[in-house]
């Protein structure tokens, strides 16, 4: 439930929005216009047509009362409120998409900032509810809310000045209406909308959360009725509960509003009481009848206002969402313009690494791989071997010793530059909805149709897409939906040889192939990055023996194997 906390964190936001200041300015003055121009037409509407009927009551008054002047009043004022309510539009609107465009590109770029574990996190509908609808959310605070209440509290001041100037017993109407707009609306909004806005806003998020896991897990779940049965059951029920919560919501801002109407209406019946007992002698009667006019057309500042107070809690619970997602230290951090390492050895002493809430997996970890050597790193399954890849290409920190590149600390470089010297292969390679050039283009912009068929080549892949009728054009699937296990793996290989870096990281790429094929994956690549560093990850111990030296990686300890060690192992 959305607290103080969140709605501090909601007025720091106020702040960040007002970047498209010159246009929410614009939008202000449009909506005072636009009000002016309602509240004109019904005031002078209403003195008319009593000056009219008082005029009407000797022939004389009749035919000295000026007709057109207050006629071409309502024309004017009609005019004014078309026009600026058509800019007020385009305005706010133009303001909302700025503010939310440039919201929405600043969240983006703290979340870059974060590692692919810390980002893992994180479901992923959470990020693209925080992205899409949390951010959406905060337009609710400018356009929706503090745009309409300074308009509507602008007009009352000018209200409460002219009726001052014509009744000053009635002065106290207006400033009675902007006590409203200004306390007891938010409170009551806030007061209100605090349980169900902030239930309806997680319980839309939690939705999502169970529609995406049962569209991400269809397979799965298809193959495993009862589990698919209790999954569709969950989301059932959570669609139900947001449901009640989008009804009460609904049903809070109905009273709300009823609050509203009866207010403006209670205030125009105390105008009129007001004038019946006399106490505004001083004010000609057609100017009362304006006056209480305008005190009831004064729901038109106000009506915005309840539904944006109501979902003020479900907003500011937004905010805190963002903020808690958008604070987030990145870590590892990276230098901005970093140190240029003379080589490109690798270095590792006393590293030691823990998963949060794990046990320690290393502990004085050491390693010293010299330029241009090729090792295989083996171990049992778990062992932290894919962590050790990780902590080399900087995608998690250590908790403590350090990693040299060339003679320089990790810390000490700027991601362009690491990423320059050394290519990384995970095991879960991913492919985005594209064609397999766009894909492979990924690693190496400026790679042609030649060099990517080279290493398609290399890594087992060319016969098969030339096969294909579009070849290179082919149109992958998602998350490479439409390879097998095996060619999305590869394609992730190709990608790290086509970077053409001094360092080369690859996890476990020969996994799923048979022997021969592995043999001859293992020769192709170590022939393609002669002169240069290979680090390559595998718990499969045969056709090592080609390797400059291989080490056994177990439990958070390294040991060099010997040659007939290795032999051995085929
Ligand atoms: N992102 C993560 N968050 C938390 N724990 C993790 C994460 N990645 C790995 N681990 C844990 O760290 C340990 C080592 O895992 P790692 O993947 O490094 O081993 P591995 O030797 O590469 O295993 P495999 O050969 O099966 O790939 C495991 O116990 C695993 O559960």
């Amino acid at each position: 439930m959305a607290g103080w906390r969140e709605l501090r964190v909601l007025l720091g936001y106020a702040g960040r929005l007002a970047g498209a200041g010159p246009w929410l300015l614009g939008a202000l003055l449009l909506a005072c216009a636009t009000l002016a121009g309602s509240l004109g037409l019904l005031g002078l509407s209403g003195w008319f047509l009593s000056a009219t009927a008082i005029a009407g009551l000797t022939p004389a008054s009749a035919q000295a009362f000026n007709f057109f002047l207050p006629g071409a009043g309502v024309r004017f004022f009609a005019l004014l409120r078309t026009a600026s309510r058509w800019g007020e539009r385009v305005v706010s609107h133009e303001a909302t998409f700025r503010l939310i465009a440039g919201l929405r590109l600043w969240l983006y770029r703290r979340l870059a900032r974060l590692s692919p574990s810390q980002l893992g996190r994180h479901h992923g509908s959470d990020l693209l509810n925080a992205l899409v609808r949390d951010v959406d959310a905060l337009d609710n605070l400018y356009p929706r809310l503090l745009l309409p209440l300074a308009a509507a509290l602008l007009c009352f001041a000018v209200l409460a000045l002219l009726v001052g100037q014509m009744a000053p017993v009635l002065v106290w109407l207006p400033l009675g209406l902007t006590a409203f707009a200004l306390f007891v609306l938010p409170l009551a909004g806030w007061l209100a909308g605090r349980r169900p806005a902030s239930a309806w806003v997680a319980g839309r998020a939690g939705l999502r959360r169970e529609l995406l896991d049962c569209v991400d897990g269809l397979e799965d779940l298809a193959l495993h009725q009862p589990a698919w049965q209790a999954r569709r059951a969950a989301a059932l029920a959570s669609s139900r509960h947001w449901l009640k919560q989008q009804r009460s919501l609904q049903r809070r801002g109905a009273w709300l509003r009823a609050l509203t109407v009866l207010l403006t209406g209670a205030a125009a019946w105390g105008a009129l009481m007001l004038v019946a007992r006399g106490g505004t002698a001083e004010a000609p009667g057609p100017w009362l009848a304006a006056v209480v006019l305008v005190l009831l057309g004064a729901h038109e500042a106000l009506q915005a206002l309840p539904g944006a107070c109501l979902e003020l809690p479900g907003t500011a619970a937004a905010a805190a969402r963002l903020e808690g997602l958008a604070s987030q230290m990145p870590r590892p951090a990276f230098a901005t313009a970093g140190a240029q390492p003379p080589g490109n050895g690798l270095t590792v002493s006393g590293l030691a690494f823990a998963w949060p809430d794990q046990l320690p997996l290393f502990e004085g970890l050491s390693l010293s791989v010299a330029e241009g050597e090729h090792i295989a790193l083996l171990g049992p399954s778990g062992g932290g071997k894919s962590t050790l890849v990780s902590l080399l290409a900087r995608l998690e920190e250590a908790d403590a010793g350090e990693i040299r590149l060339g003679g320089v600390e990790l810390s000490e470089l700027d991601e362009s530059t690491l990423r320059a010297r050394m290519s990384c292969a995970g095991q879960f390679s991913w492919a985005q909805a594209a064609t397999l050039a766009e894909n492979l283009r990924l690693a190496a912009p400026e790679a042609d149709a030649e060099r990517m068929m080279a290493v398609l080549r290399l890594v087992g892949l060319a016969d098969m897409v030339s096969a294909w009728r579009d070849g290179l054009q082919t149109w992958v699937e998602e998350g490479g939906a439409s390879l097998s296990g095996g060619q999305r793996r590869r394609l992730g290989l190709a990608r790290a040889l086509l970077r053409e870096t001094p360092i080369t990281l690859l996890d476990e790429p020969t996994e799923g192939l048979d022997p021969a094929a592995e043999a001859a994956l293992v020769a192709a690549v170590r022939q393609h990055l002669r002169g240069r560093t290979l680090i390559w990850v595998t718990h499969r111990p045969a056709g090592l023996a080609a390797f400059d030296r291989v080490l056994r990686l177990e439990q958070g300890r390294l040991a060099e194997l010997s040659p007939a060690a290795v032999r051995a192992l085929d």
